[in-house]
């Protein structure tokens, strides 16, 4: 039986990632595919491995092409596309009003959009008041293996280089205490800041392959339900060239929808969490 999470065979997804215009072409509904392969129930082990490769080779492919773009962007177009996003965000209600958030650091290596006013502003906002400033949570890798905590900072003098040239926490703060880590902390947070490499108009996300936030956001999620708490919005910070048409990210069941995306024409909402904040 062929499961048609992705139409594409390995071969063809590495032939289509020399152009962004074949690559970026439309393929099943993964959703719909993960519904019937669910139902069918006469599923082999090794045609699933096979089409979770065939998956992950697509992903790869369109990762080329994306960072290829991102590479190629006009950097006064990117620095006009990084202030639109962080100045869309900071004046959004549900920004406002968030007590505590997940937010990732960006780095100009990978081409992320810039969360560095964002982040300076939560960090040196309320300096009369410290209980007033909103919990900040920010990703350090642990190791290759999928584990990525969100650890609290409180000024970026708290992050230093990791290997991968990503600014991190280090696990114990200025005074040899642990960090806090959010999957243990007593409060939950409200909002999730998202890095990627390209998103959909649905939801769909593509990382870089890591599986750290999908492991991370599948753990977060899981903690929120049990506890009893609202569950955060998931924004992604996403650069125009980095949307593509629906249809084109393949989906595994791994990967979390986000609830939103904060491009430079303003904020898209996606999910009925969202939709319902933005209206
Ligand atoms: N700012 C930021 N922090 C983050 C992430 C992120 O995407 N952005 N992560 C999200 O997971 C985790 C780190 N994961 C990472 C995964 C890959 C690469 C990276 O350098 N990838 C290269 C390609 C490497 C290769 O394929 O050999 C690249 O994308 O160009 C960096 C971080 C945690 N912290
Ligand atoms: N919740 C999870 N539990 C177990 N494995 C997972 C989970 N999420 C992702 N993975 C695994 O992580 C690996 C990378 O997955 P994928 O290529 O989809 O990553 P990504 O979505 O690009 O990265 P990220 O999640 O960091 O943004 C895959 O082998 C995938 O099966």
């Amino acid at each position: 039986m062929t499961i048609p999470w992705a139409v594409a065979t390995s071969a063809t997804a590495v032939a289509l990632s020399t152009t962004r215009s074949a690559v970026l072409r439309r393929q099943p509904s993964p959703c719909s595919a993960i519904a019937t392969m669910s139902t069918a129930g006469e599923k082999s082990v090794s045609s699933d491995a096979a089409h979770l490769d065939t998956i992950f080779k697509q992903k790869k492919a369109l990762r080329s092409v994306i960072r290829r773009d991102l590479k190629s962007m006009d950097p006064t177009l990117r620095s006009q596309e990084d202030e639109a996003i962080q100045r869309i965000v900071l004046e959004a209600p549900w920004f406002k009003a968030c007590k505590g958030l997940c937010s990732y650091v960006s780095s100009s290596v990978l081409r992320e959009v810039d969360t560095t006013r964002i982040l300076s502003h939560i960090l040196t906002s309320h300096p009369e008041d410290l209980q007033m400033r909103k919990k900040l949570f920010v990703p350090r890798v642990e190791d290759r293996n999928r584990n990525m905590r969100m650890l609290n900072i409180s000024s970026t003098e708290d992050l230093i280089a990791s290997s991968m040239d990503i600014l991190e926490p280090a696990p114990l703060d200025a005074d040899g205490n642990e960090r806090e880590d959010v999957l243990f902390a007593n409060e939950p947070v409200d909002l999730l800041i998202l890095p990627g490499l390209a998103f959909d108009k649905a939801g769909r996300r593509l990382g870089r392959g890591g599986g750290y936030y999908d492991t991370f956001l599948s753990r977060y999620q899981e903690l929120a339900e049990e506890r009893n708490w609202k569950q955060p919005l998931k924004i992604a910070l996403s650069y125009s060239v980095q949307i593509v048409d629906e249809g084109t990210i393949p989906l595994t069941p791994n990967d979390i929808l986000v609830d939103a995306l904060v491009s430079p024409s303003g904020v898209i909402p996606i999910s009925s969490a969202a939709l319902e904040i933005c209206h």
